[in-house]
């Protein structure tokens, strides 16, 4: 069997397109939504990413202003920009880039973040929503992945869904999502004993580690769909994801490649969290 690919970058510029018309539609009455991005200090995959998320929106008619302030900025001075940006009534979306320096609690920073603005879905009351299923903002990059895989009209229902990493930003609320949906979701992580016999039994498996390879072929069930969550450079400095892509594609029904999979959907998703909190704010 090969595997069929679920193509992220053609998915996410379809929900671009209709972000844009609900942006287009916000702006004609008046309203012009805005995404604040806040970068600290100079790591270079944030700028990368951080660029990318300021493209994206406008590319769709969102404005975006991204803020750059140097590693050495104190935590209470980012806590006092947060607080005017909550305040700023022409703010609609605020997201602050991970990681932060090292002198900084990200925890205390995030849940500065007004919940209204939490357009990355990482404050405790965005995620306390989530596991109530109350609405609220739902983190990018799970909420990217249950989309790729309504997009090839998989009903979850009774399925076993494995997810392989446990964060908050990722696994933990992927399993929260699939479980919404029916499925039967098991979580895996580093104590995990044996991650082979929990994924061969898996109809979907999600990989969200930060290591190569954590998946291969001997290690999933035919026909199974594979999401991969990775984000990793080989040997070679190529970015690849957590699944062995040429190994897994023999075996698998469907499978999301990296880059191109993912990544772009993550992107997406927070555009649509952005136009949403500006949809709301504008009630
Ligand atoms: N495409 C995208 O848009 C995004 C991609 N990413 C990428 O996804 C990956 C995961 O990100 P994130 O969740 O933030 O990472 P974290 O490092 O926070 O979490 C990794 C998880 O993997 C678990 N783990 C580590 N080793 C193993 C192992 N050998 N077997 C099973 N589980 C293991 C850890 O277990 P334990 O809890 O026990 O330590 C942990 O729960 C990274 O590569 C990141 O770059 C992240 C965000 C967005
Ligand atoms: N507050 C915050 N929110 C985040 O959502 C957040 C963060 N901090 N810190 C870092 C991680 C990582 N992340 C990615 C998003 C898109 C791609 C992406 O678009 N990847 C492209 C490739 C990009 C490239 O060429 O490097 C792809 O997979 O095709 C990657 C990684 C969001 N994160």
């Amino acid at each position: 069997m090969t595997a069929q690919r679920i193509d992220g970058n053609a998915l996410a510029q379809k929900i671009r397109t209709e972000v844009a018309g609900r942006t287009a539609a916000l702006k004609a009455r008046g309203i012009a939504p805005r995404l604040a991005v806040v970068l600290v200090g100079d790591d270079p995959a944030s700028q990368v990413y951080v660029k990318h998320k300021v493209n994206d929106s406008q590319q769709t008619g969102l404005e975006a202003t991204l803020e750059r302030y140097p590693a050495s900025m104190a935590e209470a001075e980012l806590l006092a920009r947060i607080d005017a940006l909550n305040n700023d009534p022409l703010v609609h979306g605020i997201l602050v880039q991970l990681p932060l320096p090292r002198h900084m609690d990200s925890h205390k920073v995030i849940e500065a973040i007004a919940p209204a603005k939490d357009v990355d879905g990482f404050h405790v009351a965005s995620a306390g929503a989530l596991m109530v299923g109350q609405p609220g903002f739902w983190p990018c990059t799970p909420h990217g992945c249950m989309k790729m895989i309504e997009s090839i009209g998989y009903d979850l229902r009774g399925k076993h869904a494995v997810v392989i990493g446990r964060s908050n930003i990722v696994g933990k609320p992927m399993a929260l999502m699939l479980l919404q949906q029916n499925a039967t979701v098991t979580i895996c992580h580093s104590a995990t004993a044996d991650l082979k016999a929990m994924t061969l039994q898996a109809d979907v498996i999600v990989a969200a580690v930060g290591k190569r390879n954590v998946l291969t072929a001997d290690m999933v069930k035919p026909g199974a769909v594979v999401i991969d969550v990775g984000m990793n450079r080989n040997d070679e400095g190529k970015l690849c994801g957590d699944v062995d892509f040429d190994g897994v594609s023999q075996v698998a029904g469907w499978i999301t490649p990296v880059p191109g999979g993912v990544g772009p959907m993550t992107r997406a998703m927070l555009l649509v969290n952005t136009i949403t909190a500006a949809e709301n704010a504008s009630r």
